[in-house]
């Protein structure tokens, strides 16, 4: 099996470092300096420090020669590089099957990666999506984890679920896609609110609620937008959820943790070093709720912290005093 990872951030590499064991895999950085600075050191210092890059690993930073042969492509970027990767690939008139690991929605177009691809990578080749919950660092480590591969096209999900299932890595397919984008860019909104709560001092209790309450909000967008309400409550919905709000290796529960402890959201981002989906995605759901009549308390109050319309305490402040309502999703 020949895998082409694009995309050498955390993830991108932890994914690489795992398959390396099992597949022949290519990682491809975008910058050259990046790439060198791999090869010399034979570590991702930049995003995936402390973890050693397997002789095995193939590196490239040419696009065309890191994907000459392979048998998978996995879009490794940010969900605000998805579309970009997309057209290098079709410039390159690439043909392969593809499956893309960004969760979060398009700045802009309220898009989810299922639609960008749709307009990108028509024709080109089967594609799902994979996700659930996973930290890079424990991935990279070799330590367990399950996900979910999902593609409308139900054989190719499978088919690429057994292909890309490493050690310790476990794949569950499903055809499920929208279900599946949706809890991965959801959970990354309410993992903001959890880190808030948590770095306000509020206790379990209230993290508890949150990801219980940011779980029917996820369901109920989700549900509108045609995804499944197993789905929800699976590895990429209630398990990713669980994981973002309580794990501190999470980015976007550090934005919480941070924004909560009165730092500004720039330089918390600047500091970080790394992608925060949650950011982009609180400001697209958030609008897309709008146009569907949707109510997302939680998104909202991160929405409007994220945008200095409200303090992190008139945030929870603003949840707290909603009107009585029945709890149903
Ligand atoms: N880090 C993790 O544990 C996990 C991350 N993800 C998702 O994977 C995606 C990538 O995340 P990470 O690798 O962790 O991010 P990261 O912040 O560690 O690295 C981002 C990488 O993408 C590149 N990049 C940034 N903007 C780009 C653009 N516009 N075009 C092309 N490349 C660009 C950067 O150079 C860097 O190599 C995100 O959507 C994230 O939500 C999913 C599961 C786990
Ligand atoms: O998606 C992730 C784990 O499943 C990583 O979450 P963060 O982007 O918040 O670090």
């Amino acid at each position: 099996m020949k895998i082409a990872v694009l995309g050498a951030g955390a993830w991108g590499t932890g994914l690489a470092v795992r398959w390396a064991g099992s597949a022949q895999v290519t990682l491809w950085a975008r910058n050259p300096e990046h790439l060198a600075a791999m090869r010399a050191s034979r570590c991702n210092e930049r995003y995936l420090p402390n973890v050693a890059l397997p002789e095995a690993l193939g590196l490239a930073s040419d696009l065309a020669e890191a994907v000459r042969g392979v048998d998978y492509l996995v879009a490794a970027v940010p969900s605000a590089g998805f579309r970009g990767l997309l057209q290098q690939l079709a410039e390159l008139r690439c043909r392969l099957p593809l499956v893309w690991l960004c969760k979060g929605f398009e700045a802009g177009s309220m898009k989810l990666p299922h639609a960008v691809l749709a307009e990108a990578w028509a024709g080109r080749g089967p594609a799902g999506v994979l996700s659930g919950p996973s930290f890079a660092q424990e991935v990279a480590a070799g330590q367990p984890a399950a996900l979910t591969l999902a593609a409308a096209d139900e054989a190719f999900a499978r088919r690429a679920a057994q292909d890309l299932h490493a050690p310790a890595l476990r794949l569950y397919s499903s055809s499920d896609v929208i279900g599946v984008e949706i809890g991965g860019a959801l959970k990354n909104v309410i993992a903001i609110a959890a880190g808030v709560s948590d770095g306000l001092g509020f206790g379990h209790n209230a993290r508890a609620a949150l990801v219980t309450r940011g779980l029917a909000e996820m369901t109920r967008l989700g549900l509108k937008l045609g995804g499944r309400m197993e789905t929800f409550m699976g590895l990429s919905g209630l398990g990713d959820l669980i994981l973002t709000c309580t794990g501190d290796l999470s980015r976007n529960r550090q934005v919480g943790l941070r924004l909560a402890q009165g730092q500004s959201l720039e330089g918390i981002l600047r500091e970080l070093g790394h992608i925060a989906e949650g950011v982009t995605t609180a400001r697209e759901a958030c609008r897309l709720a709008g146009e569907l009549s949707i109510e997302m308390p939680i998104a909202d109050a991160v929405r409007r912290l994220l945008d200095s319309e409200l303090t992190p305490k008139e945030a929870v402040a603003a949840l707290l005093n909603r009107e009585q309502k029945d709890e149903g999703v």
